[in-house]
């Protein structure tokens, strides 16, 4: 991909720096095309310090409110329960938002009102996914259905509120065990830290109330495995990725790369795929 001339790099900032934002920080200082580095916002800097020392630009550490003005594109890598503290200061001076806990969008979905009020955007990755650019085409004909299977392994799930609620053990499981069926919406409620890749698939294609889920804790697995299927008048399809967990166990590897693709499309003059 080749960078667009004569045009300023645009300035990125990263809230968390955990297992999705260090790789997206290490991709920025090591060069994406027209973009730079600006900020960080981080919960304990002194913790971060060693890293941050490392590279080769180190950015500005700010406030999670001070991220939009030192930047174009605001990058939510943190919890969920702080999305709301990083999305809006960012599109109410009219930036993108990259949000990767995008299950926590959904009560939050003023934020989208906030940002076309502003001239801001909220930009959501495939993330752990596959596949959303077909779920997005088809979305423009009729889908019927999308339906999605998640299984992961036990320490990918552990501590997930729908888990806890119900007293379920599953630290003895000898073999998979269905947690839960329903609607997208609900798993978010349920696994906000662990199914963020429904919301993101609902948000492509049906919605959250029409996008139907299961989840298995699955013993015999090592890898965060998603299988979807979409039903649509344009065309059937079926996509699976065996995702492979970070040092986050509930978090895949290919979350961050998605998030550095993502960037690295905003100035590119060749993009591929939607
Ligand atoms: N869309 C998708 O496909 C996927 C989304 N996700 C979601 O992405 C998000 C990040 O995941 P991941 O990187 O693995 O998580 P980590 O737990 O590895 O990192 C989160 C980071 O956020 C930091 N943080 C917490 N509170 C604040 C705060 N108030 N201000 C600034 N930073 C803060 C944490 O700080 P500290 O280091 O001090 O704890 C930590 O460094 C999660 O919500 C996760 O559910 C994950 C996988 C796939
Ligand atoms: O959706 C999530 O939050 C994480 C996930 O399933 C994965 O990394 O495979």
């Amino acid at each position: 991909m080749t960078d667009q001339r004569g045009q300023s790099e645009l300035r990125v900032a990263i809230a968390g720096l955990g297992s999705i934002g260090t790789k997206i920080a290490t991709a920025l200082d090591h060069g994406i095309e027209g973009l730079a580095l600006s900020a960080v916002a981080v919960r304990d800097p002194a913790k971060h310090q060693a890293f941050l020392d490392g590279l080769n630009r180190p950015p500005q550490v700010l406030s999670l409110d001070q991220l939009g003005d030192a930047a174009d594109i605001v990058v939510e890598c943190a919890p969920s329960s702080q999305l709301r503290a990083i999305v809006e200061p960012a599109v109410k001076r009219g930036k993108a938002a990259v949000v990767v806990s995008v299950g926590g969008l959904l009560d939050n979905f003023d934020l989208v009102d906030l940002a076309r009020a502003n001239g801001g955007r909220i930009l959501v990755p495939t993330g752990a996914l596959i596949g959303l650019d077909a779920v997005n085409a088809a979305a423009v004909g009729t889908i019927h259905s999308v339906k999605m299977v998640t299984r992961k392994p036990i320490d990918g799930l552990k501590g997930a509120p729908f888990i806890v609620q119900n007293n379920i053990d599953i630290d003895n499981l000898r073999e998979p065990l269905k947690l839960f069926e329903g609607t997208a919406r609900e798993a978010a409620k349920g696994f906000p830290a662990n199914l963020n890749v429904a919301v993101a698939l609902s948000l492509a294609g049906v919605g959250p109330d029409r996008t139907m889920v299961q989840i298995w804790a699955d013993p015999t697995v090592t890898r965060n495995v998603h299988r979807i299927e979409v039903e649509a008048d344009s065309a059937r399809f079926s996509m699976s990725i065996e995702n492979i967990p970070s040092d986050n166990p509930k978090t895949g590897l290919i979350t961050a790369l998605s998030v550095i693709a993502l960037l690295r499309k905003q100035r590119a003059t060749l993009c591929v795929g939607t």
